[in-house]
C-alpha cells in the first residue's frame, strides 16, 4: 500500500461526494483510517450496512476526533454550524477542508470558528452526479475532473502541497483560485446553467397541464437532459443559490439580455444573427472536446472488449448499476 497523503481522514456528510471519496481512497490503495458521520440515523446506518468507512460514529465530535484532515461534505448552508460543533474537538494541526459548490460564503461562515492551529483550505471538486446519498458514490467520480482550491491567506504552503496531493492521488487534477473568481466562474458554468434546467422543466410541466402527457411522451434528447441536471437535490441547489447569489444575479442578467436579443432575431427573421450565435456556441463546444473536458463525449477510438454488461461495482456510476436497496 501507498503512503497516504494523511493518516486519519473524516468526513462530516456522507452523501454522493462523500461516499465518492472513500471508495476513491480505497481505490487509491491508501493504509488510512476513515471516520464518517451524517445528521441522519438512516444515512448512518447505510453507511454502516455498505462499509463505507472504517467507523460510522453519531456525532461529528467523535468523527473528528485524531483525525488529520477533516472534510465537510454538507450543503453549503450547513458548513458554519458544522464548524461550529466539531472546533473544540479538532486535533491540533489537522487541517479542515469542504466540498463545497460555493466558496466565499464558505470562508464566511466557516473561518470564525475555526480554533487556532487548525487550517481551513476549502476546495472543491467539479464533478457530481443527479443522484445523492451514500449509495450513489463511485470511486471514478473525480477521475481526469478538476478540483479547485481557493487557500486563504496565512496557510501553510505544505498544507496545500499536501491537501493537493490527496486530491490528485483520488484522481483530480487540482488548480488553485481566489474564493470570489471561483464563484463567477461556477456561477456561469454551473449554478445559472442548473437554474435555467430548472426553469426549462418547471415551464414544460406547466404546458403539461394543457397538452396532458405530450411532454413527456415526445421529450427529446435536449429536454432529457435538462430533467437529469433539473433532478438535482433540492436542498443543495437552494443553498447554492442563496449563497452564490451576487455572481448568480450578474450572470443571469446577462443571460435574460442575450435571451431577449435571441427573441428579437426570430421576431424580426433577423436569420444572420442566428446563424452567428449558434456557430459562436458551437466553437465553444467543439474547444471543450478538443481540450479533453467531455468525458461524456463518444471516444470512437476506443479499443477493447464490451464491458457494458460486466457486474456492477462501486467504481462505476450508480445510473449504470442496479438501483436496488
Ligand atoms: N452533487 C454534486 O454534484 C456536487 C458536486 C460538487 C460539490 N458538491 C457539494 O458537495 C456538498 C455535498 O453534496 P452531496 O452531493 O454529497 O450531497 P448529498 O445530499 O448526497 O449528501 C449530503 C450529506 O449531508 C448531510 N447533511 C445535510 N444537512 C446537514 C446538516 N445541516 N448538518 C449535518 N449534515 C447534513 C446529509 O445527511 C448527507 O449525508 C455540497 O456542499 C455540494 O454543494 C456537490
Ligand atoms: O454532472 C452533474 O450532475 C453536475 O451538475 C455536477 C456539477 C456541475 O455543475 O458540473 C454540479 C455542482 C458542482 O458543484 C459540481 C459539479
Amino acid at each position: 500500500m501507498s503512503r497516504p497523503p494523511y493518516d486519519h481522514v473524516a468526513f462530516i456528510g456522507l452523501g454522493l461526494i462523500a461516499s465518492s471519496m472513500c471508495h476513491a481512497i480505497r481505490a487509491a490503495g491508501w493504509d488510512c483510517t476513515i471516520t464518517g458521520t451524517a445528521r441522519s440515523a438512516e444515512t448512518r446506518d447505510i453507511a454502516r450496512e455498505i462499509g463505507l468507512c472504517d467507523r460510522v460514529t453519531d456525532s461529528a465530535a467523535e468523527a473528528v476526533e485524531g483525525a488529520d484532515l477533516v472534510v465537510l461534505c454538507v450543503p453549503v448552508g450547513a458548513m458554519g454550524g458544522v464548524m461550529e460543533e466539531i472546533a473544540p474537538h479538532l486535533k491540533p494541526g489537522a487541517t479542515v477542508s469542504d466540498v463545497g459548490s460555493v466558496k466565499g460564503a464558505v470562508i464566511e461562515a466557516v473561518t470564525p470558528h475555526l480554533p487556532d492551529g487548525v487550517w481551513f483550505i476549502p476546495a472543491h471538486p467539479l464533478a457530481g452526479t443527479e443522484h445523492s446519498g451514500p449509495r450513489s458514490g463511485f470511486a471514478t467520480l473525480f477521475q481526469n475532473r478538476w478540483c479547485l482550491m481557493t487557500p486563504i491567506e496565512g496557510t501553510p504552503e505544505a498544507e496545500v502541497a499536501r491537501l493537493d496531493r490527496f486530491w490528485t492521488g483520488i484522481g483530480a487534477n487540482v488548480d488553485m483560485m481566489d474564493a470570489d473568481h471561483h464563484d463567477l466562474v461556477l456561477a456561469v458554468t454551473s449554478h445559472a446553467p442548473h437554474l435555467i434546467a430548472y426553469t426549462m422543466v418547471g415551464v414544460a410541466d406547466d404546458l403539461r397541464r394543457v397538452t396532458a402527457s405530450e411532454v413527456i411522451n415526445y421529450s427529446a434528447a435536449g429536454f432529457r437532459d435538462f430533467t437529469r441536471i433539473a433532478a438535482s437535490d433540492p436542498t443543495m441547489w437552494r443553498d447554492v443559490f442563496l449563497n452564490n447569489k451576487a455572481a448568480t444575479l450578474e450572470i443571469l442578467g446577462r443571460f435574460t439580455e442575450e435571451l431577449f436579443a435571441l427573441q428579437r432575431a426570430i421576431r424580426t427573421g433577423d436569420g444572420d444573427h442566428l446563424f452567428d450565435y449558434f456557430t459562436r456556441t458551437r466553437d465553444i463546444r467543439r474547444g471543450i472536446i478538443d481540450a479533453g473536458q467531455d468525458t461524456d463525449a463518444p471516444d470512437f477510438g476506443r479499443v477493447g472488449p464490451d464491458t457494458s454488461k460486466a457486474a456492477p461495482a462501486a467504481d462505476t456510476p450508480p445510473a449504470k448499476r442496479s438501483q436496488g436497496g
